[in-house]
């Protein structure tokens, strides 16, 4: 199967309603994928009542067009549609000739579903004659018994047989239709000019609707574009199909003209319409809103307002280095779960370069740390600690992947905003001596602030594939993290804060460090 975009080229008629002709071959070739164009053959003034006129320009307008595409473009397939007269099927011949085309499909249009003719009936013999510079020809019932030179088939059986001797006569693939069968059923059956037994034989329902305007036109574009990708006929068939009968089943909702209506050729792609432009463009920017009054919260704390200004005493620093060591161990195994379960090569060795860094590189410092103060062997993780890392593993492990990314941000992002703060209080308490600066300095660390620029970045990443409800779940496993955060914050001076709380304050584990934590999760990657 081909990748690439297939660039179709209809020449037809035209229908100022939109619902047959070249209008119906353009939308059907985008509708399957292709790229578009089209060359006029003839203007026909015409709605879903019926043809007014027919205006058929030079054959040599048609010469220029189809040399002017040509000329320029790679034509993958060609869906040749309405004719109209002698000179247009010759100019349309003679081309055909000059350019060996790889896929080929003649729709020959002969009257319109609404009676009118759009085919001069001196030019039968004409079309007759070029029907073998076709791949594959797609005549419905009465267009099939013209080109046999017979009366319509009395039943589907005899179509088929009709089918077989004008694939043998013009040495072409017909595609024998059921749309005009009389009854419920509509089958459709490919067959060459070798055995009478069909390719294949697709059966189905006939879709209740009258508004069938501009099947045949749709259905012989969709199936030059789908050739192109696929290379069978059969598969082709089947795909073109059942876009089809999804087409008719949604055509009564077009509301388009007192007539036969058309079909509605983009009904499989308005449920994608549909989630456009509820993404925000970038989705943590509605987080980082919605966080903001857990973060004033956080700005309050004690903790953070004397780690700020330098009175904070060494006891709970140790204590809050203690639980933020204990921590780092879980927060490095919920990324390594994320690592496994991120979609892309990029992601993948970010969070695994951060889970790296969380025990060889944060959890040492944090340890150097320790041991300096003579704290050689750790504390209990308090409540909060466990909280925390407890909801961070169960976010990563069992939530869809955008979930557990939204719970591990905070931890970069609300945590790098809070040492963005923790500085300005530094400078305004004018220290000469500030017990925590070189803590404080960590925070300005570029790598970790490049980590939270990707960490975030790969969260709008997964925002716009995710569904909204996806998107909700993702917004709450950013505000229960943040949550987490200041709650973290809070426990070595504070009670927990009410409705967060883990348990009688001062016994949670002190907050997420400044210094170690992250800093260098970023200065890895
Ligand atoms: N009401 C319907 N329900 C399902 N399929 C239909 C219906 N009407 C037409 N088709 C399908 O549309 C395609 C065009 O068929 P047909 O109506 O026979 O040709 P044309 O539009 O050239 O007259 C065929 O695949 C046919 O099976
Ligand atoms: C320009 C043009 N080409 C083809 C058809 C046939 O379509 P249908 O048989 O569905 O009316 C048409 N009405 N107009």
């Amino acid at each position: 199967m081909s990748a690439r975009v297939p660039r179709v080229l209809a020449v037809a008629g035209t229908d100022p309603t939109g619902g047959a002709g070249q209008h119906a071959d353009l939308k059907s070739i985008a509708a399957m994928g292709g790229y578009g164009m089209s060359a006029v053959t003839a203007v026909v003034v015409q709605n879903t009542l019926g043809v007014r006129s027919v205006h058929v320009p030079p054959a040599e307008v048609l010469t220029a067009q189809l040399e002017a595409v040509s000329d320029d473009v790679v034509v993958d397939a060609v869906k040749i549609g309405m004719l109209g007269s002698v000179p247009v099927i010759e100019a349309v011949a003679r081309w055909l000739a000059q350019h060996r085309l790889p896929v080929v499909v003649l729709d020959p249009v002969m009257v319109a579903t609404s009676g009118g003719r759009l085919l001069e009936p001196d030019a039968e013999d004409a079309l007759r004659a070029v029907l073998g510079l076709a791949d594959l020809v797609t005549p419905n019932l009465q267009e099939l018994a013209v080109l046999a030179g017979e009366d319509p088939a009395p039943s589907w059986t005899a179509a088929l047989a009709q089918g077989h001797r004008v694939a043998r006569t013009h040495d072409v693939l017909v595609l024998v239709k059921g749309g005009h069968l009389a009854g419920d059923r509509t089958p459709d059956a490919l067959v060459g000019p070798g055995s009478p037994e069909p390719l294949v034989a697709l059966d189905g329902a006939r879709v209740p609707t009258a508004n069938s305007h501009g099947t045949g036109c749709s259905l012989s574009s969709a199936l030059a574009t789908l050739q192109v990708r696929h290379g069978d006929w059969p598969t082709s068939l089947r795909i073109a199909r059942e876009w089809l009968r999804g087409a008719l089943a949604e055509a009564d909702g077009l509301e388009v003209g007192g007539g036969s209506g058309p079909v509605h050729h983009f009904h499989h792609v308005q449920d994608a319409l549909a989630s456009w432009g509820t993404a925000p463009e970038r989705f943590s920017e509605e987080l980082w809103a919605d966080s903001a009054g857990v973060r004033r919260q956080i700005e309050e704390l004690e903790f953070v307002r004397r780690l700020g200004d330098g009175r904070l005493a060494p006891e709970p620093f140790l204590a809050y280095l203690d639980q933020d060591l204990q921590y780092l161990e879980h927060y490095g195994r919920a990324l390594a779960q994320l690592a496994a379960r991120a979609p892309d090569e990029a992601s993948r060795r970010f969070f695994a370069a951060g889970s790296l860094s969380c025990t060889e590189t944060e959890a040492q410092l944090h340890r150097a740390r320790l041991r300096q103060a003579g704290r050689e062997r750790p504390a209990a993780a308090g409540p909060t600690t466990r909280r925390y890392t407890a909801f961070l593993l169960a976010a990563t492990a069992a939530e869809p992947y955008p979930v557990g990314l939204a719970a591990v941000l905070p931890c970069y992002w609300v945590y790098a905003e809070v040492g963005r703060h923790l500085q300005g209080l530094a400078e305004a308490a004018g220290h000469a001596e500030h017990p925590y600066a070189d803590w404080l300095a960590t925070y300005a660390d570029e790598g970790f602030q490049e980590a939270t620029r990707t960490a975030r970045r790969l969260l709008d990443e997964a925002a716009r594939e995710a569904s909204p409800a996806l998107r909700e779940r993702m917004r709450e496993a950013f505000l229960e993290a943040c949550a987490l955060e200041r709650d973290f914050f809070a426990a070595p001076l504070e009670p927990p804060l009410a409705g967060t709380a883990a348990g009688p304050g001062g016994q949670g584990r002190a907050g997420a460090g400044a210094a170690g934590r992250l800093p260098r999760v970023g200065a890895i990657e």
